[in-house]
């Protein structure tokens, strides 16, 4: 690990997708990988993964992922465990007959059995690799195995040698090694190196380790275990404390050059180290970790969602780097300073993990650059007086609605358009409505300065409403459409209303929105009035027409 700062500059700029193109590595060949900065990227979402409980796959779907994983660039497909099931098996043959240019491994017990069915499920792959483990730590071995240190040895010379039989790609676990006694840990390792071990495996079975301590356990395997180099060190991480990825990337700061991960995280009980998290903070901290990998990044927004498509698992809003906020900004002072540079607020591009662009949530947050920014996005170019006043109605809305979508945004600014200049302005609306209640309204219209209240009932409160319209701003047009629907989704939409007006052949219509719904209907009411009376007031010979004849005019 290298210790030189970074410039903010300098961190966006491994930011390019397939800036680390797949090249395949050798993963037999450990001098070289131990002597390299390239980190194995170990892909175990078919097998640890699929063992989340609710999460497994079909055939079909486990061969779409594995397509995906190779074109991710993982370096080692971990598709399952053989001697599990017959599905295990199929699939894990399926994805061995399918590969490409990733090793495709299986997990075996250390038992002759598993291994052999292991090796019967990799036979079509190009490039095959038997991962077997055995519990080391002193619980698993005195209550779940029920051997003594003699016997755990035995089973580990014995189920390496005999997995080197069917392949030169043979991957030892210790399974719960963080939790075993440092000097028996050694003696394991070297015993299974020296039966012929290619990587060793030392897994945090149950997430229970912590950074500074899985580093100084790596670092003491790689200064006690005598045969560590003929072997690659890796990292198998589990997210119980919320650490697996902190603990992935400790070890590969400590020289481990194998890191195992899932797509989305997703793994027994809380998971295990999330594949896209450790991927990017390798690319985006190159700086300091001095290490790659080969996965195309820009690939991975989509290995995500179709991970998260097959196993049924939503992701989290505000997962790093695919969660759906992961590039999303809604404070107004944040949105400010993405405008005017990204790196102020953005330390990848979203285009590096395959997301089109970064999104400017507008909400209560917001500021005028960004309400701006968004009006122009969406076609609207509107006056200094005019972008004040929706962006004060925008405010009021967010505070009224969870989420402001840009069709909120496009009905709110079409209001503001269709009212902009009017003569009549609706300033205050109260109604009475419910069941065993008369229905009555009081509205208060402004116009041309002047306030006219008036109280109607009606059969319902839209009824009401109307006739208190008429009231307050007397004409005798006739009410031709009203309509109503709902701009979004959810119980707290705005209701976007339509109204047409009649008088002397001529109809003028009007909008309003509000998720007042009784409001938006008085608004467009009042705003197709206005037209009428504009119109009206063009012309008088109409304005002398009792259809059309307002009080007021
Ligand atoms: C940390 C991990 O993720 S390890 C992988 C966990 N994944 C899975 O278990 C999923 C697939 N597992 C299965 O389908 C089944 O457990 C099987 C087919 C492997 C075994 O099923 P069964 O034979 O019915 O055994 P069961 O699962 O009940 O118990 C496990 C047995 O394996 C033994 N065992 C566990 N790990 C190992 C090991 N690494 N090497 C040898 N024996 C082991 C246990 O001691 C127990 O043996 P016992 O029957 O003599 O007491
Ligand atoms: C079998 C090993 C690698 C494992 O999954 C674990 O210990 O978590």
């Amino acid at each position: 690990m290298t210790t030189q700062t970074n410039s903010p500059a300098q961190a966006a700029s491994p930011d390019r997708p397939g800036a680390t193109a797949h090249q395949a590595v050798d993963t037999t060949n450990a001098a070289a990988v131990n002597a390299g900065d390239r980190v194995v990227i170990f892909d175990t979402t078919l097998r640890d993964g699929e063992q989340c409980p609710g999460a497994s796959m079909t055939l079909d779907e486990k061969l779409r992922v594995a397509e995906m994983l190779e074109r991710l660039g993982v370096d080692v497909i971990e598709a399952g465990f053989a001697i599990a099931s017959n599905g295990d098996f199929e699939s894990v043959y399926k994805v061995a007959e399918r590969s490409r240019e990733a090793v495709i491994c299986s997990l075996a017990r250390a038992k002759h059995a598993d291994i052999e069915r292991a090796a019967e499920a990799l036979k079509p792959a190009r490039r095959k690799r038997i991962h077997t483990f055995i519990s080391t730590s002193p619980l698993h071995r005195k209550f779940k195995l029920n051997m003594d240190e003699a016997q755990v040895l035995e089973a580990i010379a014995d189920s390496v040698s005999f997995a080197r039989r069917f392949t030169d790609d043979v991957e030892w676990s210790c399974e719960d090694g963080t939790r075993t006694e440092p000097e028996f840990l050694f003696k394991a390792i070297d015993v299974a190196i020296a039966s012929g071990a290619t990587t060793i495996n030392v897994p945090d079975t149950v997430g229970y380790t912590v950074p500074e301590e899985y580093i100084a356990l790596i670092r003491a395997i790689r200064n006690n275990v005598a045969n560590i180099d003929k072997a690659i060190l890796s990292a198998h991480c589990h997210n119980d404390l919320g650490l697996a990825v902190a603990n992935s990337l400790a070890a590969v700061a400590a020289g481990a050059r194998q890191v195992e991960c899932t797509v989305n995280g997703i793994g027994e009980r809380a998971g295990n180290a999330a594949l896209e998290e450790i991927v990017m903070a390798l690319r985006t901290r190159a700086d300091i970790m001095g290490v790659r990998t080969g996965i195309d990044t820009s690939t991975i927004t989509q290995a995500s969602q179709l991970v998260s498509a097959v196993t049924g698992f939503p992701i989290q809003y505000n997962k790093a780097i695919v969660g759906r906020n992961a590039f999303a900004h809604e404070s107004g002072i944040h949105q400010d300073g993405m405008l005017k540079n990204a790196q102020t607020y953005e330390i990848m591009t979203p285009e590096s993990v395959g997301v089109n662009k970064s999104s400017l949530v507008m909400g209560k947050h917001s500021g005028r650059h960004a309400f701006k920014t968004k009006l122009k996005e969406l076609g609207f170019e509107l006056g200094d007086n005019a972008v004040e006043d929706a962006f004060r109605r925008f405010k009021d809305l967010a505070d009224r609605k969870k989420t402001v979508f840009d069709d909120d945004l496009v009905a709110l600014v079409s209001d503001e358009v269709g009212h902009e200049g009017e003569s009549l302005k609706l300033v205050a609306l109260s109604v009475a409505c419910g069941i065993g209640v008369d229905h009555t309204a009081t509205v208060t219209i402004e116009q041309h300065g002047t306030s006219h209240s008036a109280s109607a009932g009606g059969n319902g409160p839209i009824d009401a409403v109307f006739d208190a319209i008429r009231k307050a701003i007397p004409h005798e047009a006739v009410l031709q459409l009203y309509q109503v629907h709902a701009v979004t989704e959810g119980t707290d939409a705005q209701a976007r209303v339509t109204v047409r007006l009649k008088a002397r052949g001529r109809s003028h219509g009007g909008t309003g929105s509000d998720p007042d719904t009784v409001v938006a209907s008085a608004s467009a009411y009042v705003n197709a009035l206005a037209k009428l009376l504009e119109k009206a007031a063009d012309a008088p010979e109409e304005a002398a027409d009792p259809a059309i004849r307002s009080a007021a005019i």
